[in-house]
C-alpha cells in the first residue's frame, strides 16, 4: 500500500523523497527526525525496518514500524516533541536576542541560476547551473552531518544533510537551529541527490556557498502576524487550550503573544496600579487596556507550560514577572518555589512554599514545602535514607525516590604534571563516608540492547543517544551547559581547567553562560565520562527477591572528575538516576579519589582490554598494574594459560575438565607467589586477578584431593578480593555465598560471626555508614537472595 500522493514515477525503485500530502508530511517531520537520528551505521533491526519502509512509501508497514519504534524509544519521543518548543522559544525575549545572532538573510534569490524541483532531480547527478528553492520544514539536527527536511513548493519534501565545514566544524544544535530554522526559505545551488550507505537518499551539501538562506520565516513569527486580531484575553484562552492538550510548546507561543499585545496596547508594561481595576470580559480595563490580572495570568501559566518543558530558568524568571505585577498571586509563588527546586535552589523553594502556606494550606503546597526542606537538608548534611529504598519491593516502581545533590569533603584539582583534572578528599575520611551525590544529567536505558556490543565496542548507538539528550538538555539550563562546558574543557594534552565547585553544590549561585558545546566537544563529553552500569538494580533486596537487571548509560557531572584506578578507593552506588560515592577504603586528606571504570578482579591485561572496549583511551598506570607489570615474568605462564582456559570474551562457563585445569593454575599461582616472597597485601591483589581460578578451584575442592589444602581458605580469597576491589559486589556475593554455606554446613559459631563481620564490611563500601541493624538487614537479603 502506498501512501496517496506522495510516490512520483520519476523516481529509482520508489525512493522518492516524500512529502505532498499533509499525512505524508506528518509521517516525513516524524520519520524524517527519528531517521536523522537513526542514522548511525549500528542501526537496529527496527530502526532498519523502518528505514527500509519509509523508502518503499509502504503505508501500512511504515506507520507499524513507527509505532513500534517510537515504544521502544518512549523517550526519544517525548524529546522529539519537546523540540517543538524551539518554535515558542523564538517569541520569548530570550529568543528574539537569539534571532538577532543569526546571519543576515543574504538574498531574495539566486540570480542567474534557472529554477528546478525535487521531482527534476537524477539520483547521483549534479545540476550545474541550476537552484532548488525549498522550506526547511523540520527541526534541524547535528549527529555526523547538519541534517534537516525540505520542501519545494510543489510539495515534495527530501532529507539534506549539510557537512558541518559550513559552520567551520563548530556545528552545535543551538547554532544549526539557529542557522536553519524550521520555516526558512532556502536555496540549494547545484542541487545533488545523493545514495546513501544506508539505502536512502538525500540531498547532499558540501560547500557553504551552496545553501543560501533567502528568508527566515520561522513558523511562530509569522503565525503571530496571523493572530494580531486577537486581543489579548483571547489570546491567553488559547494558551489555556493548548496547554490542556499537553501542546506545551504551544501554549507558550499564545501566551508569548497575548504579552506582547498587552505590552502594545498598554504601551508600557503593566504595573500593580491597575491590577485590581475592573475589567471587561475580553481581559480589556475600562479604559481599554488590557488588565494587569490577564498578563498575570499569562506569564504565571506559561512558568508552568516551561516548567512541564523542564526550562526551569525560564519557568523561574515568567513566575517572578508575574509576582512583579501581583506579588500576591499564588500559583505563581507555587510555581516559583517549583522552578527553584529543579534548580537545586531548596532554601529559596522552601521560603516560596512557605510562603504560599500562608495563603493557603493546600496539601500540595505542604507536600512541596517539606519535600524541599528535606532535599535541602539532604544537600548540606549528607544523610540520605536510602535502606527504606533499597530495601523496598522491586516490583514497586511507582515510588522511585528523588535526592538532592551533596557535594562532600572533596575538592576538583589539576593533577600535577599530568594536566588533567582529578577529585581529591579535604580531609580523612573514613570507608563508607559519603564523597558525593550526583543526579545524572541523561541517562539512556539500554532496554535489551547491549552496552558493549558483540563487536566488543562500546554501543554507538546508545552513546549517540545520551549525545541526543544532553544536546537538547544544554538548550534548557545555562548551569547545566556550563557543567557540559566545564567537562569539555579537558583535551587530554594536560588543558584542563578547574571549575569552581559551586557550580555542582546546591543552593548556591552561577553566572549565566554564553558558551556552546559544539556536537564535536559534545561528544566527546559522553566518550570520556560516560559511566555504564549493568549489575543488577539496587531495589527489591527484601529477602527472596531477584533485583530487577537494569542495564543504563549516563553522564554524572561531579563523578566525571574522578579518575580510574584497578585498586579504586571509592564505590559508586546508583539508586535510580541518582548516583551515591562512598569511600570504600579510608582515604588521606588531599588524596585522590578513584573509582573503577570496569571490573577490575581479572589480570591486568584483561582489565587494559575492557577499558580499551568501553573506549577509555588511556593506559592504567596505577600500583596495582605497575605491580602486576613488575611481576609479569613470574606469572606470564599463569596469565597466558588463565586467558587462554577462560576466553572472557566468549564468557563462557568453563567445562568439567578446563574446570578441573583452572584448579590446578590456582595451586600453580599459589607457589609462585609463595617462591617470590611478597608483603601480604601485594599477595592479596594478584590472588583478585585471578580470583575466578580459586573460586572454580573451590568448586573442584574434591577432585583436587589433597591438593585442597594448598587453596588459601575462602576467607583469605574475600580478603584478597576486597584489598583490590573494596566494594565490589562479586565480593560481597562471595562472602555471603560462604556465610550461607558456613550456616548450612554447620560451622562453628565464631566462623560464622566472623563471615558475618566481614559481609557487613562490604555491605558498608557499597551502601555507605548504616546503622548496624541496617547492615545487618542488607546483609540477610544478599544472603537470602538466589544464587
Ligand atoms: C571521567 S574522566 C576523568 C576526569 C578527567 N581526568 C578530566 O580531567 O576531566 C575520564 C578521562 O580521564 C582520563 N583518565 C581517567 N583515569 C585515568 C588514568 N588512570 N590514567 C590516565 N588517564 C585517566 C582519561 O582521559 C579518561 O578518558
Amino acid at each position: 500500500m502506498r501512501v496517496e500522493g506522495i510516490m512520483h514515477p520519476h523516481y529509482r525503485k520508489g525512493s522518492a523523497p516524500l512529502g505532498g500530502t499533509e499525512l505524508g508530511r506528518e509521517i516525513l517531520m516524524q520519520l524524517g527526525t527519528l531517521q536523522l537520528y537513526g542514522m548511525d551505521p549500528q542501526l537496529t533491526p527496527l530502526e532498519r525496518g523502518l528505514v527500509k519502509y519509509s523508502l518503499r512509501m509502504d503505508k501500512a508497514g511504515l506507520m507499524e514500524a513507527h509505532m513500534r519504534f517510537l515504544k521502544q524509544f518512549g523517550e526519544l519521543e517525548r524529546d522529539w516533541q519537546l523540540t517543538k518548543e524551539a518554535a515558542a522559544m523564538m517569541t520569548t525575549s530570550k529568543g528574539v536576542a537569539m534571532e538577532k545572532e543569526r546571519p543576515p538573510v543574504r538574498k531574495k534569490a539566486v540570480e542567474g541560476m534557472r529554477a528546478i524541483h525535487l521531482v527534476d532531480l537524477a539520483v547521483g547527478k549534479r545540476n550545474h547551473g541550476r537552484v532548488l528553492y525549498a522550506t526547511i520544514c523540520a527541526d534541524t539536527f547535528f549527529l555526523s552531518l547538519i541534517q534537516t527536511l525540505v520542501e519545494d513548493d510543489e510539495g515534495l519534501a527530501a532529507r539534506v544533510m549539510i557537512d558541518d565545514a559550513t559552520l567551520d566544524g563548530s556545528a552545535s544544535w543551538a547554532k544549526v537551529q539557529r542557522r536553519y530554522p524550521r520555516g526558512a526559505k532556502i536555496a540549494i545551488k547545484a542541487p545533488f541527490l545523493s545514495d546513501l550507505p544506508d539505502e536512502s537518499i538525500a540531498l547532499y551539501v558540501t560547500s557553504e556557498e551552496d545553501l543560501v538562506v533567502l528568508s527566515d520565516s520561522s513558523p511562530s513569527t509569522v503565525e503571530f502576524d496571523s493572530y494580531g486580531i486577537m486581543d489579548a484575553a483571547t489570546l491567553r484562552t488559547e494558551g489555556n487550550r493548548l496547554f490542556a492538550k499537553q501542546d506545551w510548546p504551544g501554549a507558550i507561543g499564545f501566551y508569548t503573544k497575548c504579552i506582547q499585545k498587552a505590552m502594545s496596547t498598554n504601551q508600557r508594561k503593566p504595573n500593580a496600579k491597575n491590577r485590581k481595576k475592573g475589567h471587561s470580559e475580553n481581559g480589556a480595563t475600562s479604559n481599554g487596556k488590557v488588565s494587569t490580572e490577564t498578563v498575570v495570568l499569562a506569564y504565571s501559566n506559561r512558568a508552568a507550560a516551561w516548567m512541564k518543558l523542564c526550562h526551569y530558568e525560564r519557568a523561574l524568571v515568567d513566575a517572578e514577572e508575574a509576582l512583579h505585577l501581583d506579588p500576591q498571586h499564588l500559583k505563581s509563588i507555587y510555581r516559583k518555589g517549583c522552578a527553584l527546586r529543579h534548580m537545586q535552589q531548596f532554601q529559596r523553594a522552601s521560603e516560596c512554599f512557605a510562603m504560599a502556606l500562608e495563603y493557603s494550606p493546600e496539601k500540595e503546597i505542604r507536600q512541596a514545602h517539606n519535600r524541599s526542606k528535606t532535599y535541602d537538608s539532604q544537600s548540606r548534611l549528607g544523610v540520605y535514607e536510602i535502606h527504606n529504598h533499597l530495601l523496598g519491593d522491586a516490583d514497586d516502581v511507582s515510588n522511585l525516590p528523588e535526592f538532592s545533590d551533596f557535594v562532600g569533603p572533596v575538592e576538583i584539582k589539576l593533577m600535577e604534571g599530568k594536566g588533567r583534572r582529578g577529585l581529591f578528599v579535604t580531609r580523612d575520611v573514613e570507608v563508607g563516608d559519603l564523597l558525593l551525590v550526583s543526579n545524572a544529567l541523561a541517562v539512556v536505558n539500554a532496554e535489551g540492547r547491549k552496552i558493549v556490543t558483540s563487536s566488543g565496542r562500546s554501543n554507538a548507538c546508545l552513546r549517540d543517544e545520551l549525545v541526543y539528550k544532553l544536546s537538547n538538555l544544554v538548550l534548557k539550563s545555562s548551569r547545566w551547559l556550563q557543567q557540559l562546558c566545564c567537562l569539555a574543557d579537558c583535551d587530554c594534552h594536560g588543558n584542563g581547567k578547574v571549575p569552581s565547585l559551586e557550580l555542582f553544590r546546591p543552593n548556591s549561585k552561577w553566572n549565566s553562560c554564553k558558551d556552546d558545546v559544539p556536537l564535536v566537544r559534545m561528544k566527546g563529553v559522553v566518550l570520556q565520562n560516560a559511566l555504564d552500569e549493568s549489575g543488577s538494580c539496587t531495589r527489591g533486596l527484601a529477602a527472596g527477591q531477584q533485583p530487577p537487571a537494569r542495564q543504563f548509560l549516563g553522564l554524572w557531572p561531579l563523578a566525571s572528575f574522578i579518575n580510574h584506578s584497578c585498586a579504586s578507593n571509592s564505590f559508586r552506588l546508583h539508586v535510580g538516576d541518582t548516583l551515591f560515592l562512598h569511600a570504600s577504603r579510608p582515604i588521606e586528606a588531599g588524596e585522590e579519589v578513584t573509582l573503577a571504570y570496569v571490573n577490575t578482579l581479572l589480570p591486568r591485561q584483561m582489565r587494559q582490554e575492557l577499558l580499551d572496549q568501553n573506549s577509555w583511551e588511556f593506559k592504567c598506570n596505577c600500583s596495582r598494574c605497575l605491580l602486576e607489570a613488575k611481576l609479569s615474568a613470574p606469572l606470564k605462564q599463569v596469565s597466558k594459560r588463565f586467558q587462554s582456559l577462560w576466553g572472557y570474551k566468549e564468557s563462557v562457563t568453563p567445562g568439567q575438565s578446563e574446570s578441573f585445569k583452572m584448579a590446578k593454575l590456582a595451586l600453580k599461582l599459589e607457589h609462585i607467589l609463595k617462591n617470590i616472597g611478597l608483603y601480604l597485601y601485594e599477595v592479596q591483589l594478584i590472588r583478585a586477578s585471578f580470583f575466578i581460578m580459586y573460586w572454580i578451584g573451590y568448586l573442584n575442592l574434591d577432585r583436587l584431593g589433597d591438593l585442597a589444602i594448598k587453596l588459601p581458605l575462602p576467607e583469605n580469597l574475600i580478603d584478597a578480593m576486597t584489598a583490590a576491589a573494596p566494594g565490589d559486589g562479586m565480593s560481597l556475593y562471595f562472602a555471603c555465598y560462604w556465610l550461607k554455606k558456613f550456616k548450612e554446613e554447620g560451622a562453628s559459631v565464631a566462623v560464622i560471626n566472623d563471615a558475618h563481620k566481614r559481609a557487613m564490611r562490604i555491605c558498608r563500601c557499597i551502601y555507605g555508614k548504616q546503622e548496624s541493624e541496617i547492615l545487618k538487614r542488607l546483609v540477610k537479603a544478599h544472603d537470602s537472595a538466589p544464587n
